[in-house]
C-alpha cells in the first residue's frame, strides 16, 4: 500500500468544479496536478488559483497523463458521458458529479466501461456523508426507528444557477430539473428506505411559474412506492428564499425529524437539528461536526483517497448512481403522462 498522495486531475472549473480544487486540495493524501477547463477565461482562472497544476484547455490531454490516478468530473452534465467514459477508457478512476448521466443507456455505457477496465466509479452524492443525514441512516440501520414505512424529503429554496453558457436552463443540456436537485433526495430515501426493499413505482407532478418554459419544473412533488411496503414523498420548490431543507422518517417503532437551513446551499453556517422518537421519549440527537454541502464535499474527496489506498468502500457507486438516474426520469415521465410509472420500465 502507497502512502503517497493520490494525484487528481479535476475536469470542470465552474462554480461547483472550483468547490471540488478547493477540496482536493486541503484534502491530506490528496493532490490536484492538473485541471482542465474550457474557455480562456476559465483557464486562466485555474492557473492563477492553483500555479502548482498544470492547466490544459483540452480534457483529453489531462486523461492521457500517466501519473493521474483519478479524476474528478465537474462539467455540465449532457457532458459527464463523454468525459467520464474518456477517463475510464484512459485506466483512471472516476468521482463523477450527479446527475450520473442524463440518460440510461448513458449510466449503462460507463458500467461496462468501469468493469472492463477495473477502475473505481464514484458517483457525486455527496448527502451520504453528512454528519447529520447519515447519522439518521445509522440510526434506521441501527433499528432505532423500527422497519422504516414512510421518508419525507422535501426542499424550499432560491432558484437554480444559470450554469456556464446557461446550461442548467436549457434541457437538452440539463436533461430534467428533476436530475438537478430532487435526484439528491431520491437517492437519500431510496438510501434511508433500504430495509423497506427497493422502489417500485412513482407518482409525480410538477408546475412552473415560467410561462415560456413549462419544463422548468420549480415545483415538483413525486411519491415513491417500496416493494416492501414503505413509500417515500420527495418534494421541492424553486419558488422560495434561501435553502430549508426537511427529512422526516417514521418506522414501526419511532421517528426521525431532520432539517438544514442556510442563506444558501454554500454556507458554511448552516443551522441544523436531528430529532429523535423512539417510541417512548423524544431527545435531540448530538451530531458530531457541522453539516452541509461544502463539507461533506471535503469528506467525498477524503473518501475517494480511501478508496484507492485502502480498499474502503465507495460512499455511492455507480450502481447507486444509476439508480438515482432512473427514479428521477420515472418521475419526469410521470409528470410527463400524468400516470404512475412503473420502475421495472427502468431497470
Ligand atoms: N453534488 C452537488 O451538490 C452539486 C453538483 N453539481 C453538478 O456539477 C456539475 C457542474 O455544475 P456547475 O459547476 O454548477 O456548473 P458551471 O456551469 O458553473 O460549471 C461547469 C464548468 O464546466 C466547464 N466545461 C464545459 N465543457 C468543458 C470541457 N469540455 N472541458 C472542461 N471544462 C468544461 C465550463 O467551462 P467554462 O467556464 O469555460 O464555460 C464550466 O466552467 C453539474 O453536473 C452539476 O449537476 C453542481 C452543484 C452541486
Ligand atoms: O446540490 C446542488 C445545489 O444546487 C445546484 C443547482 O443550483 C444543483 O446542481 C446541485 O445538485
Amino acid at each position: 500500500m502507497s502512502d503517497k498522495p493520490v494525484k487528481f486531475g479535476l475536469v470542470g472549473f465552474g462554480a461547483w468544479g472550483q468547490h471540488h480544487a478547493n477540496a482536493i486540495t486541503v484534502t491530506e493524501g490528496a493532490e490536484l496536478v492538473a485541471i482542465a477547463a474550457r474557455s480562456d477565461e476559465s483557464v486562466a482562472a485555474a492557473r492563477a488559483a492553483y500555479p502548482n497544476a498544470t492547466v490544459y484547455n483540452d480534457f483529453n490531454e489531462l486523461i492521457a497523463r500517466d501519473d493521474l490516478e483519478v479524476v474528478d468530473v465537474v462539467v455540465p452534465s449532457h457532458l459527464h458521458h463523454t468525459v467520464a467514459s474518456a477517463v475510464l477508457s484512459g485506466g483512471k478512476h472516476l468521482l463523477l458529479e450527479k446527475p450520473m448521466g442524463v440518460a440510461l443507456d448513458e449510466c449503462d455505457d460507463m458500467i461496462r466501461i468501469a468493469k472492463e477496465n477495473d477502475r473505481l466509479f464514484c458517483v457525486g452524492h455527496e448527502l451520504r456523508l453528512s454528519s447529520m443525514w447519515g447519522k439518521a441512516y445509522q440510526m434506521i440501520q441501527d433499528g432505532f426507528i423500527g422497519k422504516p414505512l414512510y421518508t419525507l424529503v422535501e426542499l424550499s429554496r432560491n432558484p437554480y444557477r444559470m450554469g456556464a453558457e446557461g446550461w442548467r436552463y436549457d434541457l437538452s443540456r440539463v436533461g430534467s430539473w428533476i436530475l438537478e436537485e430532487p435526484i439528491h433526495f431520491f437517492d437519500l430515501a431510496r438510501w434511508y428506505m433500504e430495509p423497506s426493499g427497493q422502489p417500485e413505482r412513482i407518482y409525480a407532478t410538477a408546475n412552473s411559474k415560467q410561462q415560456d418554459h413549462p419544463e422548468l419544473h420549480d415545483n415538483f412533488s413525486a411519491i415513491m412506492h417500496f416493494s416492501g411496503g414503505g413509500y417515500a414523498v420527495v418534494s421541492q420548490t424553486l419558488a422560495a428564499f434561501e435553502h430549508h431543507q426537511t427529512v422526516k422518517i417514521t418506522g414501526t417503532k419511532g421517528a426521525l425529524w431532520a432539517s438544514w437551513s442556510g442563506a444558501k446551499d454554500r454556507t458554511r453556517h448552516p443551522t441544523f437539528s436531528l430529532r429523535a422518537f423512539d417510541g417512548e421519549e423524544v431527545t435531540t440527537v448530538p451530531i458530531d461536526k457541522p453539516t452541509g454541502e461544502l463539507f461533506e464535499l471535503e469528506d467525498q474527496i477524503a473518501r475517494m483517497v480511501d478508496a484507492i489506498r485502502r480498499n474502503v468502500p465507495l460512499h455511492c457507486t455507480a450502481d447507486d448512481g444509476r439508480w438515482s438516474v432512473a427514479m428521477c426520469l420515472a418521475a419526469e415521465e410521470s409528470v410527463r403522462a400524468g400516470q404512475t410509472v412503473e420502475m421495472k420500465n427502468y431497470l
